[in-house]
């Protein structure tokens, strides 16, 4: 069955709904704390951004300003914050089960030592990510991360010519640089450890960059382990997500917490941007936790927005263009939605363990097929042809998001083309496997990310 016309419009224009998923988004989450907001009627004083970020905010690069439209009627993630005690308990199912399914030797990947020898690196490195809400930072760190920002703001004004003074503060700036140091190394074994190919693509950006990439990294991995990782299973996580937000806003107010935070805090300065898509993606994780089924396309994209187009603005803030004034928002985002519409393509058959089907209901429909026939894994013609009309979407979202990657700055280039190659080559895998997605999971095999690579280089040199 094929789509009616009106949908084929909506279809052929990812970049439009992406823009429009962008605004409802981010207008609808303003709109929970602040309905004037998410209209554009918003007065600077009511929102608790720095100095250095309200800039920031009115520039291109900050949608949640220039979003007009006020639709309301999208979700709202903070009326979902009082989830009943009941569908609490069934998400820790769900995660148990996920986890045993992960466990399980249908688990994809390398063999088996090279997969434990991934986890027990991953669990060394989740030591570090584990608890990283409530009392992670030990009160020594606080406080000395207290000490350190007192300094940093003391600086600004005129230094004493007392020499004990000016030692003092030369003696502070040091341990502060130290601090700091020691701060991205964090985020740096971090991110090394998840995500090896991209960590190395990193590399190839000057310091400054990597280290604010890998900051961001870490707030992003951070965020998503508190529904994902080991602390999921908690019953009280929409107040874990409310804790971890409020720390965000104090981030963002030049008050973190722990050093994971500094080195954030410390991008910010370097890179000032928004707050509203960490706002946005933390938004995201309250979706997921509260929601296991979406109607419409329209409303997966507002999810894959949150969950993954953020991370595209926070990362392109960094990365920066070219020439200025370039404004590559939209592909930035086009890019985080085809990952997480890849992501969702590859795991449906965990994702129906544990409950939950990402793929629009609206388009199951279109092609005759049923939920159960989703849960039961039937693979016939109405799914193959469901897929490959996901497929073509996904794909549209990269095209777009490809244009966006020459206006880059030249060393951004290369990391976000290794990135796109190696994501979509997913989907070219799942074809591969006549769209066997309920009991094999598709990865792309390590002689391929080798060649994916040079060419991906080859490609951001051009
Ligand atoms: C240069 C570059 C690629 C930068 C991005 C680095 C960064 C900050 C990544 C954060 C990723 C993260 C931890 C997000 C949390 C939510 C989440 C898990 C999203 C999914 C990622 C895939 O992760 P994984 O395969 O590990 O999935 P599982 O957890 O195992 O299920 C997502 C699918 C989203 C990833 C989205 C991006 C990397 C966005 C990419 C967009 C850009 C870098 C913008 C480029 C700019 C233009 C103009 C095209």
């Amino acid at each position: 069955m094929r789509p009616n016309n009106k949908e084929q419009a909506a279809f052929a224009s990812p970049l439009a709904a992406s823009v429009s998923a962008r605004q409802s988004a981010s207008s609808v989450n303003a709109s929970a704390r602040n309905p004037a907001a998410a209209c554009g009627l918003l007065d600077s004083s009511s929102v608790r951004v720095p100095e250095s970020h309200a800039t920031a905010s009115g520039s291109a690069r900050a949608p949640s300003r220039s979003f007009g439209a006020c639709k309301a009627s999208h979700f709202s993630a903070f009326e979902t914050r009082s989830a009943p005690a009941a569908a609490l308990g069934a998400h820790a199912r769900n995660l148990a089960a996920a986890r045993e399914i992960r466990r399980g030797p249908a688990a994809p990947g390398a063999g088996f030592g090279a997969r434990n020898e991934d986890s027990l690196q991953r669990s060394v490195a989740r030591a570090d990510l584990q608890d990283p809400v409530l009392p992670s930072s030990s009160t020594t760190e606080r406080a000395s991360l207290e000490g350190l920002l007192d300094l940093s703001n003391s600086s600004n004004g005129v230094t004493s010519l007392v020499t004990p003074s000016v030692r003092l503060e030369a003696f502070e700036r040091e341990r502060r640089e130290r601090q700091l140091a020691s701060a991205y190394e964090k985020c740096r074994v971090i991110t090394a450890q998840y995500a090896k190919t991209f960590y190395l693509g990193t590399m190839l950006m000057p310091p400054e960059k990597r280290k604010a990439i890998w900051a961001i990294y870490v707030w992003c991995r951070r965020t998503d382990e508190l529904v994902d990782g080991p602390r999921a299973l908690r019953s009280d996580l929409p107040v874990v997500l409310e804790e971890w937000e409020r720390r965000l806003e104090a981030l963002f107010a030049g008050r973190p917490t722990d050093l994971f935070d500094l080195a954030l805090w410390d991008t910010l300065q370097r890179f000032p941007h928004d707050i509203q898509p960490y706002r946005d993606m933390i938004a995201g994780m309250v979706m997921d936790l509260n929601q296991n089924r979406y109607q419409t396309f329209d409303e997966l994209k507002v999810y894959c927005y949150r969950v993954a187009g953020t991370v595209g603005l926070m990362s392109t803030a960094v990365m920066g263009t070219a020439e200025p004034g370039m404004d590559v928002t939209e592909e930035a985002v086009a890019l985080g939605i085809a990952n997480q519409l890849t992501n969702i393509l590859r795991d449906v058959g965990e994702d129906a363990r544990r409950g939950r089907i990402y793929l629009p209901l609206e388009d199951l429909a279109k092609f005759d097929y049923t939920e159960e026939d989703l849960m039961r894994g039937i693979n016939d013609e109405r799914w193959k042809n469901l897929m490959k009309y996901q497929i073509a979407r996904a794909r549209q979202y990269f095209a777009v998001a490809e244009s966006g990657i020459d206006p880059l700055s030249r060393d951004a280039r290369y990391p976000v083309w290794a990135s796109l190659m190696l994501y979509r080559q997913i989907l070219d895998v799942i074809e591969r496997n006549d769209f066997e997605v309920f009991y094999k999971r598709a990865f792309v095999p390590r002689a391929n990310k080798f060649l994916t690579l040079p060419a991906a280089y080859l490609r951001s040199r051009q």
